[in-house]
């Protein structure tokens, strides 16, 4: 088994095709939508609320609302839907969440997109929410993570979800590989690669992103969409709060599976910590799609799909070599 993360990637150039890099198409396809870039906020407490969803669906960006705040969903998404927006929500496991989708269903409530966020998604607890909410929602596009392995991925498609999130412990405030020894933390690059020889649906590439060239590397290794966390939580836009240090601004961003978040020191596998703080996230977002516009043309492509068809090579560690 090739075993490589982000670092040890890179893309191989194709002769380019188009005049001006603005002639490459980054828009993507992901359930009943069509996006402007494969990019997705983190569902954390520190990267989205409200607000923010609000304004990238009225810029046509995928979201996913966390689900740390469970007595607020319903109303986000009548919200959501009174300014004509899509809805997409994230719900749990737990004996409450099926009496969640029950009060959904009575109230004639559907969000368009539902994702079922719990660490360790190959699971029959997953299944069962699966089947549930297939059942009770069937129109609502649904995703479920999250994953690590290829036969994670063909047992949840099987089970009924429309797209997997693949990701366990890469994440920058995840600290379950140390805590617990699992994971694709340090492989993440190359546990996609494995998941998309079983995926026969869309898959989220979850965690570990660094760098925006990062972005092209996930949809050549299969993912639909790319979710980040750290690299995105910065913004002025975004939930954390903003502390300044030595005259440094930064601002928090915790794991969901902190102790920060939890209330409590239970089965914690996340840590709090303090990122950059990177100014409007318009301006990153715009940047994301900029530079991923310049992958496609060195993909010697028009579009986002021909990245994933350009060579590689594995470079141990060494992207950073000559910096
Ligand atoms: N992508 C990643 O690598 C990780 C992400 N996270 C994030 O943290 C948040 C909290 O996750 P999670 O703890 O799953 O949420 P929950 O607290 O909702 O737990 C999910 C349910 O699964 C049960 N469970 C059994 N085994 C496990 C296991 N190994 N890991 C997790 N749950 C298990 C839990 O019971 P009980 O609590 O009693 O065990 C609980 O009933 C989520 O947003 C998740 O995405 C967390 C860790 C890793
Ligand atoms: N193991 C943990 N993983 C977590 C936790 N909270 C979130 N996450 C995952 O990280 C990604 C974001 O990763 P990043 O590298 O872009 O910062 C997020 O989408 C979750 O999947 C946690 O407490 N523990």
């Amino acid at each position: 088994m090739e075993v490589f993360d982000y670092e040890d990637i890179q893309l191989i150039p194709n002769k380019n095709i188009i005049k001006s890099r603005s002639e490459a198409d980054t828009s993507v396809k992901f359930g009943p939508k069509t996006f402007k870039i494969p990019v997705v906020p983190a569902n954390m407490e520190t990267v989205i609320n409200d607000e923010l969803a609000v304004w990238l669906a009225q810029n046509d960006y995928f979201y996913i609302m966390h689900r740390f705040q469970p007595e607020k969903r319903e109303g986000f998404i009548k919200m959501m839907h009174s300014k004509d927006l899509y809805a997409s929500i994230s719900v749990g496991i737990k004996p409450e969440e099926y009496e969640f989708i029950d009060q959904l269903v009575a109230d004639n409530q559907k969000p368009e997109y539902i994702t079922i966020d719990v660490a360790h998604g190959h699971s029959d607890y997953v299944i069962q929410m699966i089947h549930y909410i297939k059942e009770q929602l069937p129109d609502s596009f649904l995703i479920a993570g999250n994953l690590g392995t290829p036969e994670a991925v063909r047992e949840i498609e099987n089970a009924g979800a429309d797209a997997t999130k693949i990701g366990i412990g890469p994440g920058k405030a995840c600290i379950t590989k140390l805590k617990t020894g699992f994971g694709t933390g340090g492989w993440q690059l190359a546990a996609l690669r494995l998941c998309s020889k079983a995926a026969r649906k869309p898959m989220i590439a979850d965690g570990g992103i660094r760098f925006n060239g990062d972005i092209a590397k996930s949809v050549r290794f299969g993912a639909s969409m790319v979710m980040i966390g750290s690299l995105l939580a910065g913004h002025e836009e975004t939930p954390g709060n903003l502390i300044s240090i030595d005259g440094k601004k930064y601002k928090q961003y915790w794991g969901s599976a902190s102790e920060r978040q939890k209330g409590a020191y239970r089965n914690v596998e996340g840590r709090q910590m303090l990122v950059p703080y990177r100014g409007h996230i318009a301006d990153t977002l715009t940047e994301m799609q900029q530079d991923l516009q310049s992958s496609i043309s060195y993909a010697g492509g028009r579009k986002l799909s021909d990245i994933t068809k350009v060579d590689y090579v594995i470079v141990k560690n060494s992207i950073m070599n000559g910096d």
